[in-house]
């Protein structure tokens, strides 16, 4: 099984397969080592199974099917090929693999789908170009209506192996597990399509190792390996305010929490001194919830900018509870900290004029900036961004406005200016609580003050909020990520030593 970082986009995986066969891998090996690992999933998940139904389509898709039709009834077990277009339809690779198979072959109209044990869904993979329809959606939704459990080949037919999502209204396979070749795609980890492939596997086809890095990939999984590097580390010789001094920006005296939940994540994720500005009926509230989190007085944005003059911060939060006055506060703090993170009410203010907020960060370009919408407040932002998949629209958000864009949810995008992006798939849904996003924002703080590049920051900042969530199990609530994070971190940066 391969575990990597990469993302292949369906003309990346295009790409990927040209430059095998052009290394001298045949494009037949590919499909025969991509059928036959089909068939080993079927035989691991379902060893049982005696009869399977393999639909088979009209492209090289079809052509793994056939390949695991012929592997899975070599090992005795009853395999029907219901094919979507006559074998002598077929062409180049899967025309060959289909004159390999000598069982029986029916036309999928006529195919018993009740009847199988397991059923192989050939039907499409990366090149689907428009919805399903016709035989090919009447197959589909059969399947899905079948309960049998439907291993798909490469990704469950309709889904779109880029967006995640099937193209149009067409229908898409529910599978209970997919086989993938090479590297998953974006559509295996964006939503719905995670949920519609089951359990994922990627199989080695005998691609050879140099051609996914010769590709310049820029879409990655948020997993560990990818910051990592990155993550900060305390320093024998440091002292507090070398590790960085976050600020947060706080609402009025009846909305502080947000500000609080900030300020604690900051904290927590190893940020050295973190103060909350606020007016004073605010400082008030504050002061009687925290001990190691400084107060500082700023009525208004013109009181954050004297706070900004006096001292360095290495990173500011705007947003979170913010209320009144907070357009001039984050402009104050994309101004005066050496680093922002603008979250909630930052986009209700910019609501249709990110421009307008595209120009204030870009008055630094170098300074770090990261931006944490979730998918209300990013419509809001940038209304005209509706096409594409998740990913395609936290790209284009990052490279209109010059900050680092995390499009919050249960697969959270984190997207660079430069083009790269991650994609997560670690948060629980227990982690839709109110206050959760005010944390996040925190930890981004807390990870840029300690000088942690927004890109790398961003995606770990999301990652460990996720693995938090996810190590707390039931009964989360915002107040409690702050608090098991260092558990997380714990792990990434390994146990301390005994002696
Ligand atoms: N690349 C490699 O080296 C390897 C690739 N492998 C495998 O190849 C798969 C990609 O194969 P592929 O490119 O042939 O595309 P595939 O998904 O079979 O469909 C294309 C056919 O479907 C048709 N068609 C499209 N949409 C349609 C619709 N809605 N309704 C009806 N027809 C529709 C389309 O027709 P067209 O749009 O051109 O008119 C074309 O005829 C990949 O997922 C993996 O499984 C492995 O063997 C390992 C090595
Ligand atoms: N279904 C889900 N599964 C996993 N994580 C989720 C899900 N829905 C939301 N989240 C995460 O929960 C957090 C909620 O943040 P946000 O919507 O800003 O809430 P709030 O404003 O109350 O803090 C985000 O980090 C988001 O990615
Ligand atoms: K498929």
């Amino acid at each position: 099984m391969v575990m990597s970082l990469e993302l292949l986009a369906c003309a990346e995986m295009t790409e990927a397969d040209r430059r095998a066969v052009a290394a001298g891998v045949s494009g037949a090996a590919l499909m025969e080592a991509a059928g036959a690992a089909v068939a080993r999933r079927a035989r691991e998940l379902w060893p049982a199974a005696r009869r399977i139904l393999v639909l088979a389509g009209p492209g090289a898709n079809g052509g793994d099917g056939y390949v695991a039709a012929r592997r899975l009834a070599e090992r005795g077990l009853a395999v029907t090929v219901a094919a979507l277009v006559p074998p002598e339809r077929l062409s180049g690779d899967a025309a060959f693999m289909a004159s390999r198979w000598s069982g029986a072959v029916t036309p999928i109209a006529d195919a018993d789908f009740g009847a199988a044990d397991v059923i192989v869904d050939a039907l499409f993979g990366a090149g689907l170009s428009r919805p399903l329809e016709g035989a090919a959606a009447d197959a589909a939704e059969r399947a899905n209506a079948s309960r049998t459990p439907i291993l798909a080949v490469d990704v469950p037919s309709g889904l779109h192996g880029d967006l995640g999502a099937p193209l149009g209204r067409g229908p898409v396979v529910r599978a209970a597990a997919t086989v993938t070749f090479v590297r998953p795609k974006p559509g295996h980890v964006l939503l719905p399509g995670r949920t519609l492939c089951g359990a994922l596997t990627v199989a080695d086809i005998g691609t050879p190792e140099a051609v996914v890095p010769s590709l310049g990939v820029a879409t990655f999984r948020n997993r560990p390996a990818l910051w990592s590097g990155a993550l900060p580390r305390p320093a024998t010789d440091g002292h507090k305010y070398r590790r960085g001094h976050a600020l947060v920006w706080s609402g009025p005296e009846f909305m502080t929490g947000a500000a609080r939940l900030s300020a604690f994540a900051a904290a927590r994720v190893g940020a050295g001194a973190v103060t909350i500005a606020g007016a004073p009926a605010a400082l008030r509230v504050h002061a009687a919830h925290v001990s190691a989190i400084m107060l500082a007085e700023a009525v208004d944005a013109d009181g954050l900018e004297k706070l900004f003059g006096a001292r360095r911060f290495a990173s500011a939060v705007v947003g979170p509870g913010a209320g009144p006055g907070v357009e001039a506060a984050a402009r104050a703090a994309l101004d005066g900290a050496e680093s922002a993170v603008l979250d909630a009410d930052v986009f209700t203010a910019f609501a249709g004029r990110p421009d307008e907020l595209a120009a204030a960060i870009r008055r630094a370009p170098a300074r770090p900036v990261v931006l944490t919408p979730h998918e209300g407040e990013f419509a809001r932002l940038f209304p005209d961004l509706t096409d594409g998949s998740k990913l395609d629209r936290a790209r284009a958000a990052a490279s209109r406005t010059g900050a680092v864009v995390a499009l919050k949810g249960a697969d959270t995008v984190v997207a660079a200016p430069d083009g790269r992006a991650a994609i997560a798939d670690n948060a629980p849904p227990t982690l839709a609580t109110a206050g959760a996003g005010d944390v996040l924002a925190g930890f981004c703080a807390g990870l840029l003050a300690q000088g942690m590049p927004a890109f790398e920051a961003a995606a770990a900042a999301v990652w460990i909020h996720g693995e938090a969530a996810a190590g707390f199990g039931p009964g989360l609530i915002a107040d409690d990520l702050p608090h098991v994070a260092p558990a997380v971190l714990a792990r990434l940066l390994g146990a301390p030593k005994d002696s």
